[in-house]
């Protein structure tokens, strides 16, 4: 038996740092970058005498990062202790299976169900745990091979690439620090947290995903999403060490939606864990009325969802949130307008792309007539193109959107440089402006928290090619990586071999 779950990576294309405070809500796109979570026996059988053994074995294995990690897990507490060495563990990884466990104990009161879960445990859990390439950075590798900055290079990769690490840097003091990933930001630790917590919670019969693969994840059977969410919420926000607004989590079990944060109360228990409780801390956490909120929000149709590397890196979410917080401290008056009229700008931008799903809806015609249209005109013509009251509509709420977006800009740019972070640093600025005046193009923005590791933008129609085109001549990569609405999946087996079938299959047919 083998279960195979992923869970995306997201984009915040709108409410960074408001989303952090209840109720401003934040529009998060899930993405085609996954994280995928194996979880198979370790043992095929059981020995007679194992009803007598208070632990399971557990290996995790990252082949990406030539990694494996061995575990003993108490059948009673659900905690891990770690037999092989420290350097391959992942705080994620071994949180995510400890409240998993934990919680399938917790929802499976029925006797025999009861020894089955623990005969499952005893066989061993054997979970490999991969990342698609649109999460890591290959810029450097890139460069250094002087190829040019294009999706079709990234294209060439194989799947599920090794993982290179940045170069050891020296601190201040003189210290190395740890090599660290080179990411692109979508959220790695969250989709990874959140495959493995699903693939663990359907594996061990907590929870039934195989009905929901398909459908939207924000309405598909509610429970199992939630209950999902809440232990993938909880062991993120421990193995992290800090509670964030969590949209990356929510976007990895839900897919895209609006999202307004949980309350951090929730999880007090979870904060003071001192491991031999974990069983008590997880009853409390799913019996806690879990109030975070996730709307059904994604793209309008025949929008595409682009995302460029720029290469000038650097900036640290932490810091950057800590600066915003010490900023709403010191000036309180002013940071409140700001949040207001971000708030509104968000809120509009939210409508307006809303009213433009409503529109392909109701009206598919004039819809599509637009917006292939406007995909070939910079938005200065738009306004032409449209030859009835429907089409107008549809140019209006274009139009709308893109200077609810610029507002939300300044606003994120005025907030920058109160707190003395670059949220919209200059650098980014020009390339935004040039690439919000070319054809087809509703929207560019950096995404989250800001900074100057990444840029994203909105097209219409085939109109992306052409962006991407005039970013690799700027010397930005254009990634791979699109919009897909869908959350947390089961998968039909290992990714890896999927891709070989694949390919095989497009060489026969080609
Ligand atoms: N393919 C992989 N297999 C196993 N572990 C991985 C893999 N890729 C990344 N990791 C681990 O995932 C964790 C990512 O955590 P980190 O806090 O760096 O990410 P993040 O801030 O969520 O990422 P992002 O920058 O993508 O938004 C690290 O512990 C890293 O070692
Ligand atoms: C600033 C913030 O609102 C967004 C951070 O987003 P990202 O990790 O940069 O994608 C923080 C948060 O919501 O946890």
């Amino acid at each position: 038996m083998e279960v195979v779950a992923s869970a995306p990576g997201k984009v915040l294309v709108a409410g960074g740092y408001l989303v952090l405070e209840r109720p401003n809500p934040g529009l998060v796109l899930s993405t085609t970058a996954r994280f995928y979570a194996i979880v198979r026996p370790i043992h095929d059988e059981l020995s007679p005498d194992s009803w007598a053994w208070a632990w399971a074995d557990v290996k995790v294995t990252s082949p990406q990062l030539s990694r494996e990690a061995a575990y003993k897990l108490s059948i009673k507490n659900s905690t891990l202790q770690l037999t092989s060495a420290r350097e391959s563990t992942n705080p994620f990884v071994e949180q995510a299976i400890q409240f998993s466990v934990a919680a399938a104990k917790v929802s499976i009161t029925d006797k025999e169900k009861k020894d089955a879960l623990d005969k499952l445990l005893l066989r061993g859990l054997n979970i490999t745990i991969l990342g698609s390439n649109d999460f890591y950075s290959y810029r450097k590798q890139i460069e250094a091979r002087g190829l040019p900055l294009t999706p079709e290079v990234l294209l060439s990769l194989p799947p599920f690439c090794s993982i290179t690490f940045n170069s050891e840097v020296a601190n201040g003091t003189g210290e190395i620090c740890k090599p660290e990933v080179a990411k692109t930001g979508l959220g790695s630790s969250a989709a990874m947290t959140a495959s493995v917590v699903a693939a663990l919670l359907h594996y061990l019969g907590a929870v039934n995903l195989s009905c929901s693969g398909q459908s939207s994840s924000v309405t598909a059977t509610g429970r199992d999403f939630d209950f999902v969410h809440a232990i993938a919420q909880s062991a993120h926000c421990i193995a992290q060490g800090k509670i964030g607004s969590g949209f990356d989590v929510s976007a990895a079990v839900y897919g895209s939606h609006r999202y307004t944060r949980f309350s951090p109360e929730i999880l007090s228990s979870a904060q003071v864990i001192g491991g031999s409780c974990l069983p008590d801390v997880v009853a409390d956490i799913v019996t806690r009325r879990w109030d975070h909120e996730k709307t059904q929000f994604s793209l309008p149709p025949l929008m595409c969802l682009l995302l460029g590397e720029p290469g000038t890196g650097g900036s640290s979410t932490p810091s950057m949130v800590g600066s915003v917080k010490q900023w709403q401290k010191s000036d309180p008056q002013k940071a409140a307008d700001t949040w207001s009229k971000l708030g509104m700008a968000n809120s509009v931008l939210e409508n307006q792309l809303r009213s433009l799903s409503k529109l392909s809806e109701d009206h598919w015609d004039a819809y599509e007539s637009v917006v292939r249209s406007c995909s070939r005109l910079t938005f200065t013509k738009w306004t032409e193109v449209a030859t009835n009251q429907q089409q107008e509509l549809v140019v209006k709420s274009l139009l709308a959107a893109r200077d609810a977006f610029l507002e939300i800009r300044l606003h994120m740019r005025e907030m920058g440089v109160a707190a003395g972070v670059p949220i919209e640093p200059e650098s980014q600025t020009q390339l935004l402006d040039a690439t919000m005046n070319m054809e087809g193009v509703l929207l560019a923005g950096v995404p989250g928290a800001g900074g100057f590791d990444a840029v994203f933008s909105v097209t219409l129609g085939e109109a992306s090619g052409a962006v991407a085109n005039a970013w690799s001549s700027v010397g930005v990569l254009p990634l791979l990586v699109r919009e897909d609405s869908r959350g947390v999946s089961l998968e039909a087996g290992d990714p890896r071999t999927e891709e070989v079938s694949t390919a095989v299959s497009s060489i026969q047919i080609g």
